[in-house]
């Protein structure tokens, strides 16, 4: 299993200090509005590569009011052993990170620690900008392999690089050579990682005897083809130049890719789907990613389920209940009652979170 057996949050957000003793099961946490459940959740995924589920800074996640920074400490129950981590950050700058008493960067913690989220602003992800998607994609992408946040970040940069000399209006090819072989490599990287990562999916799915919906899923560029290979692409770049210059930005390469969807029983465009097919579609997906590494590593990533029951019916939320049990995934679940996880029964840990002159408390209810 792939599971936090404790958690203390310091100064982080809402909470002065919370501290949550787990045993493994998946986790409900239900209060009222506003007393912190969704910061916890924050929390769960600092222990994953990236910014978190609110994508949001070190300094922002400060309690406010108090100059003194956060810090969050966990113990990770992984297949193989158990691990101590430490993750803070002091006045606001950079997050840091321990493993084991040893200082650590996101990569390392990647490689011991998944963790994929739905949260409330994913609602609409089938609707909005591709960017949403594309990042779902690489959360679940990352799941399945640590390095694809290296390589998407070292993609983001030279391709931040190359735009800043198109808007520039630079023209000699030399300063763009290096960066587009740069590119060419990190974006081949990450289109592989996506590919792999749909098939990953679409097995999980099609093995699986869930009554969540099937997600057919494509990825397209948003203009023409991707290049197949990673010279290719390089060609690709350079051939584009003069077309980029004109628009100011690069208009090819991974960061152009969308994930769309099909409800594949029906035949319908995630996108014209209800709102709670939209949901199941990607609860199926999640699903998916859990199963597919569960067989594959021996440990489903941990799942960060906000607001879990919305818009879900309640044989579906049932459904996802007992996949969730047999899957033995550590899912955190937010609810404001704890009526929304009758359904679990003693499957699942429920924590009350309330509030008080400011300062929260998180206790087994
Ligand atoms: N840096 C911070 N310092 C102190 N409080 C914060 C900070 N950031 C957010 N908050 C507070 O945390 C609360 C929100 O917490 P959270 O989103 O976890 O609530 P929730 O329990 O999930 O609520 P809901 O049921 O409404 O979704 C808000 O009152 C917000 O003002």
């Amino acid at each position: 299993m792939l599971a936090l057996t404790a958690l203390t949050l310091s100064h982080f957000r809402s909470h002065k200090r919370a501290e949550l003793e787990l045993d493994g099961r998946p986790v409900a946490i239900h209060g009222a509005n506003g007393v912190g459940k969704t910061n916890i959740l924050e929390a769960v995924s600092l222990f994953s590569p990236g910014r978190g589920l609110r994508r949001a800074g070190a300094a922002d996640m400060a309690r406010r009011d108090e100059q003194l920074g956060w810090k969050l400490t966990g113990q990770l129950q992984s297949p193989s052993q158990i691990y101590e981590i430490d993750i803070w950050s002091e006045a606001g700058a950079a997050r840091q990170i321990r493993i084991d008493g040893k200082a650590a960067n996101q990569i390392a913690l990647g490689k011991i620690c998944r963790v994929v989220w739905l949260v409330p602003a994913m609602d609409r992800l089938w609707i909005e900008a591709a960017e949403g998607r594309r990042r779902f994609l690489d959360r679940m992408a990352l799941s399945f392999d640590p390095t694809h946040a290296e390589a998407a970040l070292t993609y983001e940069k030279s391709m931040r690089e190359r735009n800043r000399l198109l808007k520039e209006q630079v023209r000699d090819p030399a300063w763009y050579r290096v960066l587009e072989t740069q590119m060419a490599a990190a974006g081949h990287r990450v289109h592989q990682v996506r590919l792999q990562t749909l098939d990953f999916l679409r097995l999980a799915q099609a093995e699986s005897e869930t009554s969540f919906p099937t997600a057919e899923l494509d990825l397209v560029q948003s203009e023409g083809t991707m290049p197949i290979g990673e010279s290719d692409l390089r060609d690709a770049l350079a051939e584009s130049r003069f077309r980029d210059l004109a628009a100011g930005r690069s208009l090819i390469g991974p960061h152009r890719s969308d994930l769309i969807g099909t409800y594949a029983a029906k035949g319908v465009a995630a996108k014209d789907c209800s709102t709670g097919e939209q949901k199941a579609l990607l609860v199926s997906l999640i699903l998916a990613n859990a199963r597919a590494l569960a067989q594959r590593e021996g440990a489903p990533p941990m799942l960060l389920l906000d607001e879990v029951s919305a818009h879900l019916d309640a044989n579906r939320c049932a459904a996802l209940y007992d996949e969730i049990c047999s899957l033995g995934v550590q899912a955190w679940m937010t609810g404001t009652g704890p009526e929304l996880f009758a359904a679990l029964g003693a499957r699942a840990q429920v924590l009350q979170v309330t509030e008080a002159d400011g300062l929260s408390q998180v206790r087994q209810s």
